[in-house]
């Protein structure tokens, strides 16, 4: 399986208490050294991954604008292909390649919407993407390094199947609160410490007030 996959790199800013959003989506904790680094880390992989609410909710654009270098193919993850024709990704996606990944339950008509933009969208799964499956096919596409980008129920999925070789979380001087902000890490959780994937702290960067702490899973 090792080999069979790209080298992942889950890439997150939180706040003090683990959220990675307010209740109602604000999720500005980076400060600008910390996303002049963040963009510097995207010019440097093959692709960038997030899921389809981070996509409804941020509209991102997904590329490097702060630093030098190439813009990396992006990813969605969007079993039902509901992903908005006036998202930023759709709409910038004839000069950024783009990857929409579906399951076989996505309705004729979604499907339909997608096949009119120059995307590749690839079908896995029966109801929801088989991310081992995608991750295999984008192997094959020589995608050798993807940057994941979350939102907290895409951070699951990886952490829960350890699909995952880096980690690197910007901890923001900032405290949220409230049960509905998005965690860092969502979905149903492990119900055992010795569950959790086996980290080493590689290394702490301060930036001002935001700590960057680099993790490699071992
Ligand atoms: N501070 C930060 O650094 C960041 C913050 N955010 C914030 O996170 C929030 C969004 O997070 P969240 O709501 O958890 O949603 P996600 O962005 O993680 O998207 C989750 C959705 O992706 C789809 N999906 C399809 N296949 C898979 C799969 N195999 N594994 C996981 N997801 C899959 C699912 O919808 P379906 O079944 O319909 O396909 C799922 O509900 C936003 O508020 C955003 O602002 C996001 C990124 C970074
Ligand atoms: N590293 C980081 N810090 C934050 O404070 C963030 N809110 C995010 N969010 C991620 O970056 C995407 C936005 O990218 P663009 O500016 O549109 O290129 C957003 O959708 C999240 O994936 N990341």
């Amino acid at each position: 399986m090792e080999n069979s996959r790209p080298r992942i790199i889950l890439s997150t800013a939180i706040s003090i208490d683990g959220k990675i959003a307010t209740k109602t989506n604000d999720s500005k904790l980076s400060s600008k050294e910390d996303i002049k680094r963040l963009h510097k880390l995207r010019s440097k992989v093959d692709a960038i991954l997030v899921g389809k609410n981070t996509v409804s909710r941020d509209d991102p654009i997904l590329t490097v604008r702060y630093a030098k270098g190439k813009n990396p193919i992006r990813i969605i993850l969007d079993s039902q292909g509901t992903i908005s024709k006036k998202s930023k990704i759709l709409q910038s996606c004839d000069k950024i390649p783009t990857i929409i990944a579906v399951s076989k339950k996505i309705p004729q008509k979604n499907l339909e919407k997608l096949q009119k933009f120059p995307i590749e969208i690839i079908i896995t799964g029966k109801d929801y993407v088989n991310l081992k499956l995608l991750l295999k096919k984008l192997s094959k596409k020589k995608i050798k390094t993807i940057l994941v980008e979350g939102g907290g129920t895409v951070n699951w999925e990886f952490v829960k199947h350890k699909l995952f070789d880096e980690m690197i979380v910007t901890l923001s001087p900032f405290l949220v609160g409230g049960e509905d902000a998005i965690s860092y890490v969502g979905g149903s959780g492990f119900s055992k410490i010795s569950n959790s994937p086996n980290l080493r702290l590689k290394s702490v960067k301060r930036l001002k007030n935001h700590l960057v702490l680099h993790y490699e899973k071992l």
